[in-house]
């Protein structure tokens, strides 16, 4: 039926050459668990690619440092989360940076965390960056969030300010940033918000966040979890149809359709950023064959 079909666009020559331009230097991201499923992915990964670990709820801080050394040893650049309001205390935050620099970590990935009171002194990413710990730590380059469709629990001005403050604070320290967005299944915002944050002179890196092929049903309950519309209408604008819950839903037509409009010159530099939720190696495939 043909409601049930994946919807991926015809690809011609220009496109395709334009999505692997897209996916040069691409990043993904695995939780602290999923050492096993990245080394079974790993051979379809391109060496050197940016692997984030998660800071997740119910993860020991020592996997976490296990896990990206772990993503060092297989031959990537271990992108260690940092979640500021899931920290009890500096000591915590100091020894974990510690070990990460121990095992050879040189970026971070700074978020404020879904809690909605901090669990010690870190009330957001900034007080993060502003307690000087990345750097003394080694960190090289931090990551920052971008939120293409807003966030449901911060007003837009606020989430703007907050970015600019963090970079500037990030420039103060001489460290280089990047940003990460929140995933989305329409392209739309993702264009607009990249006009306003260039209009706005912001030059960095953008990772655009972008869910791996994963079930309806799983991109539903991802999306619910962070906060991310999915609606019937943007699931459909994704490829996939609400009505059947069990059908994969990959990224070709969102990715495809980024290929098509995004230009250098209107949108500076941008490259992807996969949540793989719970299907690395399927993530990892789908990358090495959608940059063929
Ligand atoms: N782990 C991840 O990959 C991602 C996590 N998030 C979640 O998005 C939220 C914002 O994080 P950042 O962008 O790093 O913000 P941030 O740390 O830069 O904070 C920006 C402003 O929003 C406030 N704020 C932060 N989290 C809040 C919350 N949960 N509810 C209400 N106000 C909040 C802060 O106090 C600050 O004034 C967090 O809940 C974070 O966990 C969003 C995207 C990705
Ligand atoms: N608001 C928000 N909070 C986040 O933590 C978050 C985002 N947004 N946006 C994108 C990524 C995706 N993240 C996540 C969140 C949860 C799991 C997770 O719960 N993994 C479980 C499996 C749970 C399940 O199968 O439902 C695990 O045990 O690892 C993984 C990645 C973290 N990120």
């Amino acid at each position: 039926m043909a409601l049930f079909e994946r919807n991926t666009v015809e690809k011609d020559g220009p496109t395709q050459s334009r999505m692997r331009e897209l996916l040069q230097g691409y990043s993904l991201e695995v939780t602290a668990k999923e050492v096993n499923e990245l080394t079974e992915a790993a051979p379809f990964i391109t060496p050197g690619t940016a692997v984030s670990v998660t800071f997740l709820p119910g993860e020991e801080p020592e996997s976490r440092v296990v896990a990206a050394a772990a993503v060092k040893r297989l031959g990537f650049d271990p992108v260690s989360h940092v979640s500021a309001r899931r920290l009890h205390s500096e000591e915590e935050l100091d020894t974990f940076l510690a070990h990460l620099s121990e095992a050879g970590v040189k970026r971070a990935f700074v978020v404020a965390g879904d809690l909605p009171q901090p669990q010690g002194p870190y009330e957001d990413a900034l007080s993060i960056i502003r307690s000087g710990l990345l750097a003394k730590h080694g960190i090289r380059r931090v990551g920052i969030s971008g939120y293409p469709e807003g966030h449901p629990d911060i007003p837009q001005d606020k989430l703007w300010q907050a970015l600019k403050d963090k970079i500037t604070a990030l420039k103060e320290f001489g460290q280089e940033v990047d940003i990460t967005t929140q995933f989305g299944f329409d392209s739309e915002p993702v264009l607009s918000w990249l006009e306003q944050l260039r209009g706005e002179g912001v030059e960095a890196r953008v990772r655009l966040g972008i869910a791996g092929p994963a079930s309806v049903r799983t991109l539903l309950r991802y999306a619910s979890r962070c906060g991310v519309e999915a609606s019937a209408k943007v699931i459909s604008k994704y490829g996939a149809s609400i009505l059947n819950l069990l059908s994969t839903a990959g990224p070709d037509r969102m990715v495809e359709e980024l290929a098509a409009s995004l230009d250098p010159a209107r949108h500076g530099d941008v490259t992807l950023h996969f949540y793989p939720f719970g299907g690395v190696k399927k993530t990892a495939e789908w990358i090495r064959n959608a940059a063929e």
